[in-house]
């Protein structure tokens, strides 16, 4: 079966299909992630987005029911250099082909990555399209040129949870399996804008008890629901365009301490008076290199978002603590004033190294204090 890969600017890509028959629209991005294909596929922020994975053999080790960061696969297209149909470790369940036809979600091997990575570095990620399947060129180039563009997208609505529910489950351990929840010292709520399960993992992991509530939910609900801390999770799409979210964090910034990781890092800034704008090609992978500025530490970190914070108009009441080593962008703020501070990259890796794992810690220690100083007063 032939697959197609086909940019928005006409560049295209001819290989062989593998998972789902069909055709598939979203911004073409890609990730440097020498594993984690699984996680990078049932992340709800790669929502609309068709990703070029550059490590050049995927699949070896298959898939399996542990390692999903949610309950589905949310990429529309997966591109690979070589497929491996065969693969061999104790916890493979599946296949990857079979896992991407279940999800509906279209796959290319066989083609260039590299020369399809150096074009978007070049150009920048660009809307475009992926078919598997029998297809003309000249008509693929005609509907890949009509893919609308990432900006502007609120895409926070079609990763969200529907109603609130209470999170159990704890961090996995090998030979052990998932853990059960430590008996928990604070209540928070969680915004879903598309959360990966291992921030819900650890959360529980560091002594929450974690209720999930839906992006929409009012400030005034979280507020009358007697917790000790509000955390805002990552998700898909233009930040800029999550416009209620903007309102309800802004009602809930110094009311209760507060930690958000990537999107939830973008609207929390936003919501301060911050603004953010489109990278050209994002930042997807397992280590990149990030500075505290504070102790001079690096992290290395799992990332995967195209929107970045500007320094240009930030609030004064806004501190950046941590940066990117490679393009000096804002990898991390707090207050000056209120128990809060956000990341841009992922301490819950899943996949990637766990570096930055100290920050669900911080927090813990955040809402504990800011409990302590409450009980007093
Ligand atoms: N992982 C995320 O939360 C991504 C945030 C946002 N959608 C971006 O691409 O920048």
């Amino acid at each position: 079966m032939n697959g197609y890969i086909v940019l928005a600017d006409g560049r295209y890509f001819v290989g062989q299909g593998f998972g789902y028959e069909g055709i598939s629209e979203g911004e073409i991005v890609f990730n440097t992630s020498m594993t984690g294909y699984q996680e990078v596929l049932t992340d709800p922020s790669y929502q609309d987005q068709i990703v070029t994975m550059t490590q050049p053999m995927i699949g070896n080790y298959g898939v399996n029911d542990e390692d999903m960061e949610s309950s589905a696969a949310y990429v529309q297209g997966f591109i690979v250099r070589e497929y491996v149909e065969t693969p061999s470790n104790f916890r493979a369940c599946d296949t990857l082909g079979n896992f991407l036809q279940r999800y509906k979600i279209p796959g290319v091997q066989g083609v260039d990555t590299r020369a399809l990575v150096r074009h978007i570095r070049e150009k920048g990620a660009m809307p475009g399209l992926i078919a598997v399947g029998d297809y003309d060129i000249a008509t693929l180039q005609k509907q890949a040129a009509q893919v609308s563009h990432m900006s502007g997208k609120d895409l926070v609505a079609k990763v969200t949870c529907t109603k609130p529910y209470q999170w159990q489950q704890g961090v996995w351990k090998l030979e052990e399996g998932f853990q059960d929840s430590r008996r928990p010292e604070f209540r928070i709520a969680v915004y879903d804008f598309g959360i990966k399960y291992n921030m819900l993992r650890l959360l529980t992991h560091y002594g929450f008890e974690v209720t999930v509530f839906p992006a929409t939910t009012p400030a005034q609900e979280i507020l009358e629901g007697d917790f000790d801390g509000v955390f805002l999770s990552n998700g898909p799409g233009d930040p800029s365009a999550v416009t209620y979210a903007h309102k309800n964090i802004a009602q809930l910034i110094g009311k209760l301490p507060m930690f958000g990781i990537c999107l939830g890092h973008q609207l929390v800034c936003t919501a301060l008076g911050a603004s953010t704008y489109k990278l050209k090609f994002g930042h997807r992978g397992v280590n990149q290199p990030v500075k505290d500025l504070k102790t001079g530490k690096i992290e290395i970190t799992s990332q995967n978002h195209g929107f970045a914070v500007s320094t240009e108009n930030l609030p004064d009441q806004v501190q950046v603590t941590h940066i990117n080593l490679n393009d000096e962008t804002v990898e991390g703020i707090s207050h000056k004033k209120y128990p809060l501070f956000t990341v841009q990259y992922h301490p819950e890796a899943s996949a990637g190294p766990h570096d930055s794992e100290c920050h669900f810690e911080r927090f813990a220690e955040m809402v504990a204090a800011y409990k302590k100083e409450k009980l007093v007063n």
